[in-house]
């Protein structure tokens, strides 16, 4: 993507990967949340907004939420239609940035090949038994909902090998900074930044 440089964050569902880009973004990094844009998608006048309504007869994501974490057909028709959206507006994003650096934050970075609009990419990870107790307490699910829901995404392990780096939040919310202020580093050491 010409002379800037993008940096895709990924990890599993509950893995820190907000944590990880609000410390980013306090520091005045340019950050994209692949959520936030298909949260957009669901407002009236959003391009999926009529499709999302047709097709699933509700525009509410709870409701949809249920229906595709229990149904791989309906989850891949709503895939049809965001990933789209979500890449494209991703594009627009990184074209018309002022920043050098651009991170992406995509939970399926790596399942939707979003990792091709990026230079590198960073996979936040922790054990399994921490992330359960974690996407539990946060979406208020039960232990076989919350199971369920990591399930569907690709293994941790196949993403932190995937990645460039690697980020540990297995600890305490301390223990991040470091690691993040040695990507960085390393970034900035390639000339990059
Ligand atoms: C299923 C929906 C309605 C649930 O909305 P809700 O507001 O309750 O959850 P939210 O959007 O904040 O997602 C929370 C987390 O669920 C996981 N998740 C969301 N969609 C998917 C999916 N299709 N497959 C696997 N995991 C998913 C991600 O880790 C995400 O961070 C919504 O996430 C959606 O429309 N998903 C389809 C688009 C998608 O694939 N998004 C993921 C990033 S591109
Ligand atoms: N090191 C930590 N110690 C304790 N709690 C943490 C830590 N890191 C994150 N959390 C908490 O764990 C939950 C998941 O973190 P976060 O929302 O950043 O994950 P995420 O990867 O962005 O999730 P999603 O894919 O669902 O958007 C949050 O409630 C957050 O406050």
């Amino acid at each position: 993507m010409g002379s800037k440089t993008v940096i895709g964050i990924t990890g599993g569902i509950a893995s820190g990967k907000s944590t990880v880009t609000n410390y980013l973004i306090t520091h005045g990094y340019d950050v994209v949340d692949a959520d936030q844009i298909v949260h957009q998608a669901y407002e009236e006048g959003s391009g999926c907004y009529k499709l999302i309504q047709d097709t699933f007869h509700t525009i509410n994501r709870h409701e949809i939420g249920q229906l595709v974490f229990h149904d791989a057909s309906k989850r891949q028709l709503l895939e049809s239609i965001l990933h789209p959206y979500v890449y494209q507006v991703m594009e627009d994003h990184i074209k018309h940035s002022r920043h050098h650096l651009v991170f992406l934050d995509v939970p399926l970075l790596f399942e939707t090949h979003f990792d091709q609009l990026c230079d590198k990419t960073i996979c936040v990870y922790l054990d399994e038994d921490r992330q359960i107790e974690r996407l539990m307490k946060r979406d208020h699910l039960s232990r076989d909902e919350a199971k369920n829901r990591i399930d569907l995404q690709m293994p941790l392990v196949q993403k932190k090998a995937l990645a460039t780096y690697t980020i540990d939040n297995s600890g305490y919310l301390e223990d991040l900074e470091g690691q993040i202020l040695k990507i960085l580093e390393d970034v900035n050491k390639d000339g990059t930044l």
